[in-house]
């Protein structure tokens, strides 16, 4: 799948993974907005973030790199249906397509756990659920691709961060299963989970104060952790290669610091 041309949406674009993510992409030619405004025919880089500061500042960095009139930040939640509903409208509304949707959002924190469920899980199926009204071929979309951040945590469990397992693992288990019924009902659109160990981001960083009442489990993450952390610009080479590469349909990609693996799981039909 040739990037240059393509419209994404990424979610939590402001830092991190999300960062990387965005910065990849228009490295490779694609039109990445979450929300965007555009003039013409004047690709322009809207991203959704509820991180104000971060989402200017990196308007300003991407300013510098792609043009001013490739970038713009919108402060907006992924928790809010009518911030993100109103976020795909005017990005069809502007570009006519959605190509790509990366749902990178997320949270971890044990005490507050109704929110990780919330941003983390059923903030993507809310996405998904509104991409699908643009992209899906059966209702006049051109298809195309849909790659969700799990975690490693989405395989195997976190005894520190029970709820923060629960919500990845659904992820992996919902794009799986939207990765089959896509194929059974014509969709054109692909589904994919990025499966990540250990990332230096600043959700890495604060991780041993969000364990609630979990937090005596800190030191096995912390030992855990020490198999190695990865940098942002590794996962977001994982994600490329999960949009890029059109005959990955329902994989989750696991990323550690001994390199990548599609995982696969027990058929139990
Ligand atoms: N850092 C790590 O060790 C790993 C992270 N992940 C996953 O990667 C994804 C990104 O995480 P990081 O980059 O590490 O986190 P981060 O905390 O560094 O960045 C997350 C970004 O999402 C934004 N965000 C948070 N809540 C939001 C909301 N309601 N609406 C819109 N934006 C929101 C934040 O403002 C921030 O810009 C998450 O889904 C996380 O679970 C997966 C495996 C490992
Ligand atoms: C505390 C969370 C910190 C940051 C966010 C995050 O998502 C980090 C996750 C990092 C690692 C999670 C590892 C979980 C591991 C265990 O449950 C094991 O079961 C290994 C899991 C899968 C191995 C699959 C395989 O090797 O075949």
């Amino acid at each position: 799948m040739a990037l240059s041309g393509q419209t994404a949406v990424v979610t939590g674009a402001a830092r991190g993974i999300g960062r990387a993510v965005t910065e990849l992409l228009l490295q490779h030619g694609a039109t990445v907005t979450v929300t965007l405004h555009n003039a013409g025919h004047v690709v322009e880089v809207a991203l959704l973030d509820v991180d104000e500061s971060a989402g200017l500042s990196l308007k300003a960095s991407l300013d510098q790199q792609h043009g001013a009139q490739r970038t713009l930040f919108l402060l907006c939640s992924v928790e809010s249906e009518e911030q993100t509903k109103a976020a795909f409208q005017k990005t069809v509304e502007t570009f006519g397509r959605v190509d790509i949707l990366c749902n990178n959002a997320g949270v971890l924190n044990e005490a507050a756990w109704e929110r990780s469920v919330s941003v983390n899980l059923v903030a993507v199926i809310r996405l998904t659920y509104m991409a699908l009204e643009h992209m899906n071929k059966g209702t006049g979309g051109r298809g195309g691709v849909i790659v969700n951040i799990a975690s490693m945590a989405g395989l195997g469990p976190l005894p520190s961060c029970p709820v923060y397992t629960a919500t990845k693992h659904a992820v992996v288990g919902f794009t799986r299963a939207m990765a089959a019924a896509s194929t059974a009902l014509g969709y054109g659109i692909r589904f994919n989970a990025v499966c990540p160990t250990f990332v230096q981001t600043d959700l890495f960083s604060n991780i041993y104060d969000r364990m609630g009442m979990f937090s005596q489990l800190a030191a096995q993450t912390r030992k855990f952790a020490t198999t190695g952390v990865l940098n942002v610009s590794e996962v977001a080479a994982g994600l490329l290669e999960l949009v890029t590469d059109e005959t990955k349909n329902g994989e989750a990609l696991m990323l550690t610091g001994g390199g990548k693996k599609y995982m696969t799981f027990p058929t139990l039909s």
